[in-house]
């Protein structure tokens, strides 16, 4: 089986590249070979490889940025996903689409399932719920798998600029009014894999069934088990790097940004457990990524 991954050079790309191996052959791809903003390249890389199956990690991931450039963000989160499902639909292939908790509002304290409503509070969020739109239009067989707070020892994210703020600082200040669960990269990767490892399963040698993906396809919330908040994963971090510094709460109006961010951005992975198994919880994960 041939696959096409997007964005090989990002924290979950970069995974993928590795856990997808046992499943056929990657051709992952950066963004000088398919710059998602560029639509008609999209097309054209999808019609050169012909895949059955395209995994997209690939995204405009800056959320304070993404306020400023929204029309940019769009393109990458929201029509090159659209794109893509309409190819994956013209070659009977399969579209995997990686999507965000800030699809939703944040103003319920409990777990998000994947039938409650959405409502981003900001561009990023939106341009993100815009995709998964997309792509549940264009008929194609797809998972759309939302994620939160991805980590991960390489790349761009929180693990590590709060590691680097650590060993600069005495006292880091970190709002403790934003709740959800940090996940590793490496657990969204790995469980992607498992999903399309039982899907492969149920197919034939010429690919996958239709069947499953009519039945099994669709939108799983993928986040480790458990909850905290940025304070609660900064103390986590610092406390097993063993850096010596003070971590203090503070609310997020004393950390003014531009995009707003949801309060509480917990999802359940129920749906997920239920039918493929394991997702680590966020504390383990992070020790197990930090070794
Ligand atoms: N990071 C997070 O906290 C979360 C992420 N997600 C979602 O999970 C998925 C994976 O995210 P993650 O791996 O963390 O993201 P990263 O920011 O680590 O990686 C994003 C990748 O997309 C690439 N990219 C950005 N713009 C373009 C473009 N115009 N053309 C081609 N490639 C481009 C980047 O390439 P380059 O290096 O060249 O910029 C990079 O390889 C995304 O869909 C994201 O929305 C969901 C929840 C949380
Ligand atoms: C660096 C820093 C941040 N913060 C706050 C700012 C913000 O409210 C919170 C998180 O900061 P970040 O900017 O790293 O997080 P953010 O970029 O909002 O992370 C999000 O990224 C996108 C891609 C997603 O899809 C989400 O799931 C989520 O992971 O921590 C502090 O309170 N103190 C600090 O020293
Ligand atoms: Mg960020």
């Amino acid at each position: 089986m041939k696959i096409l991954l997007t964005g090989c050079g990002g924290q979950v790309g970069y995974e993928l590249e590795r856990s997808l191996q046992g499943l056929g052959e990657v051709v992952a791809v950066d963004r000088a070979r398919m710059d998602l903003s560029n639509l008609d390249q999209v097309r054209a890389v999808i019609r050169d490889v012909r895949p059955q199956l395209i995994v997209n990690p690939a995204a405009y991931t800056a959320v304070d940025k993404a306020e400023s450039e929204p029309a940019l963000a769009f393109r990458i989160n929201a029509e090159a996903p659209g794109v893509m499902a309409e190819e994956a639909r013209r070659l009977g292939a399969v579209l995997v689409h990686y999507s965000t908790d800030y699809v939703f509002p944040g103003t319920e304290p409990g777990a998000r399932a994947e039938t409650d409503a959405t409502g981003p509070v900001n561009v990023y969020g939106a341009s993100k719920l815009a995709g998964e739109r997309a792509i549940a239009a264009s008929g194609a067989a797809h998972l759309i798998l939302r994620t939160s707070w991805v980590y991960g020892m390489r790349g761009r994210n929180f693990l590590l600029t709060m590691l680097r703020l650590a060993r600069e600082r005495d006292e880091l200040r970190v709002v403790a009014d934003q709740h959800g669960a940090p996940t590793w990269s490496r657990t969204v990767a790995d469980t992607t894999a498992t999903i399309l490892a039982q899907a492969r399963a149920h197919g034939s040698s010429a690919g996958f069934d239709a069947g499953w993906w009519q039945e099994c396809g669709g939108i799983y919330h993928l986040s480790s088990q458990g909850r905290t908040t940025w304070f609660g994963f900064t103390q986590a971090i610092v406390e097993q790097a063993g850096i010596d510094c003070r971590v203090v709460p503070i609310a997020s109006a004393e950390y003014p940004t531009p995009a707003r961010r949801p309060q509480y951005s917990v999802l359940s992975s129920r749906r997920l457990l239920e039918r493929f198994g394991h997702v680590p919880d966020w504390q383990e994960a992070l020790r197990l990524c930090m070794q």
